[in-house]
């Protein structure tokens, strides 16, 4: 199985953290040390001459990380304004809190206090972490704006804001913010630089998390000999990270090694084409494009020994063109497809890109009935969604591949979850906020806005629904975006932020992604494993060849990327 690194949802966090702390090797007091001396150096590393640091330190253990960061770096030379919440915090902050007031004064945390002082170099924003229940209110929520531009003074704060664990409001489960629209909105929180601790959580992949945490850093604070034990008894490796933006060093060796022995033809000591796995790509009639060809070279191009495209008779000289290596046979109904699939080397199938919905309608119950690893995307999901029923045939290597419309089609209730409370329409934001038009839009949506205030974290998430579609489907689902989910029946789970190559999503990307994942499945990737090599070498293939990339140049991109993970 490739290993990235690893992800934690914020309850696992707490629970290793509660663990560590049981154990008696390690007390709250040194893990905030830990986690705002982290903060603390890396500002330094960013701004190494000391200048004028505002922290904000909100009422819990997030604040209490702000006193120590601003302890360190008073002790490096810096001036402070820190600004606070008069509050019974927990001990650790309190005490990191105490300390701090032997140093310097501590401001009312509002956003007269902000706005009062100097511009300063750096600002801290240690309101709220993992422990994030709602949506900010009041002086906070003021602050929050204020720090993402209602001011007018968006840049300015984006050049000087470092998040201690995320930008504050900002759900770590869903990458959502809790009491604001799930898309790009106004005001939102972003920073130039997140420091998390750890791990990753899923809310700095997901949703507005990538663009919002700005660069992620995720500092070790010495957890991970809890984090390696099965604390919670079930397991606790639910997610698993293949890439994230913007990129960081992934630790990756055991992985790159493990994946390129998955993949060079040496899986056998007398490796032969059908060692390599014979991959069948349904494709459409005359008229339809070159979806299913697509599908079929990266097939090949990831090293499937056999790719056999399978249009129906008429369209088999519309589908003549290159690559040769492709065999080609005509495939008009059920029994003819049943015929094909007698033989047994033919391991994994691939059916949806350009294949039309009444085609992938008929030939689906055969496919599945077939029992082999498969591949369904578009119209085959589409076909999925119209009979129900199909559902108890998926098994655990069919891997769905919807993109959100899809995946709203065959899961609507899911999705409706996802996109809870659903947006009147121009919610939607430039980057650039516009204070007026924000508030004229609230005015006019205010029953939208007193659904909005009932959001309560951690908020539903593409995880989430990943999982749940898996569960239910008994397939392995990939959801995808530019942060891909992952997930399969089991609850194992990977994300793929893919934030950082936006030309990715051109006519025909999920073809080519279709192909390569029937291609590996044809190899005897199982299917989860399969669906996550498949999307990382697909960004990967897209970050190497870079912007004006079109979709036919993704299969060529492969044996470069290949060759750099040593296969
Ligand atoms: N895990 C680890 O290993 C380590 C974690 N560390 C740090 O701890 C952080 C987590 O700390 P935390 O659990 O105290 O939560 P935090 O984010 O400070 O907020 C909690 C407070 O905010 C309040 N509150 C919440 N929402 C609110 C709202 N909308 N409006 C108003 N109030 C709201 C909430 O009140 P309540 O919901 O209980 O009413 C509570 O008082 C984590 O992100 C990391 O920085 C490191 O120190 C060391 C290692
Ligand atoms: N903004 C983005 N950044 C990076 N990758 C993206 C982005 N949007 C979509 N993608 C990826 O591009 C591909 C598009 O697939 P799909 O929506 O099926 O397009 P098509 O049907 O045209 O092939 C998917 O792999 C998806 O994960
Ligand atoms: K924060």
């Amino acid at each position: 199985m490739f290993h990235g690194t690893e992800i934690l949802t914020t309850a696992q966090m707490r629970a290793i953290e509660s663990a560590a702390m049981t154990s008696g090797r390690v007390t709250g007091a040194e893990l905030m040390e830990r986690a705002g001396c982290a903060v603390a150096g890396q500002i330094r590393l960013r701004w190494p001459k000391a200048g004028l640091a505002v922290v904000l330190c909100g009422p819990g253990n997030n604040g209490g990380d702000g006193y120590v960061v601003a302890r360190h770096l008073h002790r490096a030379g810096w001036q402070l304004r820190v600004l606070g919440m008069d509050n019974a915090a927990g001990a650790d902050a309190a005490r990191m809190k105490a300390e701090w007031r032997a140093l310097g004064p501590i401001l009312p945390l509002t956003e007269d206090a902000l706005r009062e002082g100097p511009d300063a170099d750096v600002y801290v924003d240690a309101i709220f972490g993992t422990g994030l229940t709602r949506a900010p209110e009041g002086e906070i929520a003021a602050i929050l704006d204020h720090l993402g531009g209602s001011g007018g003074d968006w840049a300015f704060f984006r050049e000087r804001l470092v998040a201690v664990d995320c930008p504050s409001g900002l759900c770590l489960d869903s990458g959502a913010f809790p009491g604001r629209p799930r898309e790009p909105g106004d005001f939102d929180l972003r920073a130039r630089l997140t420091v998390a601790f750890d791990s990753p959580k899923p809310g700095h992949l997901l949703e507005r998390g990538p663009e919002c945490c700005g660069e992620l850093v995720v500092a070790d604070i010495g957890l991970r000999h809890w984090r390696e034990r099965d604390i919670d008894g079930r397991g606790f490796r639910p997610a698993r990270l293949t890439g994230i933006w913007p990129p960081f060093d992934i630790p990756d060796a055991r992985s790159g090694t493990v994946l390129a022995d998955r993949l060079a033809k040496r899986s056998s000591s007398h490796p032969h084409k059908f060692s390599h796995g014979h991959a069948l790509v349904v494709a459409g009639g005359p008229g339809r494009g070159g979806a299913g060809r697509l599908s079929a070279r990266a097939a090949l191009r990831i090293g499937a020994g056999l790719v056999t495209l399978a249009p129906p008779a008429e369209a088999l000289p519309a589908h003549a063109g290159p690559p040769d290596a492709l065999m080609r046979r005509g495939i008009d109904d059920p029994a003819g497809l049943q015929d094909m699939l007698a033989d047994r080397r033919i391991n994994a199938l691939c059916i949806g890109p350009g294949c039309g919905v009444e085609r992938a309608a008929a030939l689906l119950p055969a496919i599945l009935g077939a029992g082999r690893a498969a591949v369904l995307d578009a119209d085959a999901l589409t076909a999925l969604s119209r009979d129900p029923g199909l559902m108890a045939v998926l098994h655990e290597n069919c891997v769905l591949t919807p993109h959100a419309g899809e995946f709203g089609r065959v899961f609507p209730d899911l999705a409706a979850r996802l996109d809870h409370p659903p947006a009147p329409a121009g919610t939607g934001a430039a980057h650039a906020p516009d204070p007026a038009r924000m508030a004229r839009f609230l005015a006019e949506h205010a029953a939208y806005r007193e659904e909005l205030a009932k959001m309560r974290g951690p908020l539903y998430s593409r995880l989430d629904a990943a999982r749940d579609a898996a569960a239910r489907s008994g397939a392995v689902v990939l959801l995808k975006g530019p942060d891909t989910v992952i997930a399969a029946p089991d609850g194992r789970a990977c994300i793929h932020s893919a934030f950082d190559v936006p030309w990715l999503a051109t006519a025909g990307a999920g073809d080519v992604l279709a192909g390569i994942i029937a291609g590996l499945l044809a190899r005897g990737l199982p299917g989860l494993e399969a669906a996550a090599t498949g999307a990382r070498l697909h960004a990967e293939a897209a970050r190497r060849f870079g912007p004006g990339l079109i979709a036919d140049d993704l299969p060529e991109a492969l044996p470069a990327v290949l060759r750099g993970m040593g296969v």
